[in-house]
């Protein structure tokens, strides 16, 4: 898949179909579309084009909305990429960009730049200015400038009762299995790994304090989770606490995984984990011996989840 960051100075010789969202999850509607789009392209001999906006525009009409996404940029490219699209196109979404007329929208960037000869759109996508153009406009606008227009109707986007506000909610409310069924792969958040207080190693659980860069990331429900991920190139589980650590007196949040069968420095490491399940909510324990005993505890749950699971 090729990725066009700059659509101000790209013009495609080759002629393509074209779908325009956020789709934010990539959730398991989403992937229902993007096969479709994949698919045409092969069947009439365009090529495959997804175009995105980032920031989100609620991140840029509404500065104060505090808007939190399912996935990064750089997770949606790689789902995305997975899913064997060719082309993803990322406009940047500005202030002076939400101000352009819909024919202008049309003309400069779906015919100029990406050479659209059709649109996959959902029958209530409205788009331009104020989004005062709909699926009719485009149908008009694509007789002018020479594409077809192919609607997805209301009945195969309520089939998929899915939508990511849904999975946002399930995630926020720490139901991981739900938010996973609906994703169609396993919700993950990304990070650097960075040294906490050093007092994971004393107690037997060595913990990789994770770091965020993406704000606007979703973190899910504060508590206990079990997570797979790849470290140094291998394939671990292992169980994570998002929380504010109230047993040793914690003032910020913390997303910390202890990995098991592990063992090595992973300190400025990029990782990825999967969540898979919620174990429980995050406790005071009255002694560090407790939060230990607590600890033993969870590993027992996790493992006896991932044999059961998870077996190779
Ligand atoms: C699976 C898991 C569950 C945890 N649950 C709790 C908890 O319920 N309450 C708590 O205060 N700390 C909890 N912790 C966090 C520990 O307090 C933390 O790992 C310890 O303070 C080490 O911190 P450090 O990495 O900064 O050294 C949990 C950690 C893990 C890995
Ligand atoms: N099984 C493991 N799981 C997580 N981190 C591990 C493991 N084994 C070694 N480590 C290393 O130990 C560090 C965590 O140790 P810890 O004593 O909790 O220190 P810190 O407070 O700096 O996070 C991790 O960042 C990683 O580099």
């Amino acid at each position: 898949m090729r990725k066009v960051k700059n659509i101000e100075t790209y013009k495609s010789e080759e002629p393509a179909v074209v779908t325009i969202g956020t789709f934010d999850g990539v959730h398991i509607g989403h992937q229902k579309i993007i096969k479709r789009l994949i698919n045409t392209g092969k069947e009439d001999g365009l090529k495959s084009v997804i175009l995105t906006f980032f920031p989100h525009p609620r991140m840029v009409l509404q500065k104060d909305s505090n808007i939190k996404l399912i996935n990064t940029i750089k997770e949606r490219h790689d789902i995305l990429d997975d899913l064997g699209l060719d082309y993803l196109m990322i406009k940047k979404f500005t202030q002076e960009f939400s101000r352009i007329s819909a024919e202008d929208f049309v003309k400069d960037i779906l015919v100029d730049k990406i050479n659209a000869k059709k649109v996959i759109i959902g029958y209530d996508h409205r788009f331009g200015r104020n989004r005062n153009a709909d699926i009719n406009d485009l149908k008009v606008f694509g007789e002018t400038y020479g594409f077809e227009v192919e609607e997805i109707s209301a009945q195969d986007i309520n089939d998929v009762s899915v939508s990511s506000t849904k999975i946002r909610k399930a995630l926020e409310a720490g139901d991981i299995l739900k938010a996973n069924a609906f994703l169609g792969y396993n919700f993950m958040i990304s990070g650097v790994v960075t040294k906490g207080k050093g007092l994971g190693k004393q107690l037997n659980f060595p913990t990789a304090n994770l770091k965020i860069i993406e704000d606007y990331k979703i973190i899910p429900k504060q508590g206990s989770y079990i997570v797979r991920a790849t470290v140094q190139g291998k394939p671990v589980f292992g169980m994570m606490n998002i929380g504010m650590n109230p047993t040793v007196n914690g003032s910020n949040q913390t997303i910390e995984v202890h990995f098991f069968d592990f063992n090595a420095d992973i300190y400025d490491d990029t990782i990825k984990i999967e969540f898979l399940h919620r174990l429980r909510d995050e406790e005071k324990f009255d002694s560090i011996e407790a939060l230990t005993e607590q600890l033993k505890k969870d590993k027992t749950t996790a493992l006896d989840y991932i044999s059961k699971h998870h077996a190779e």
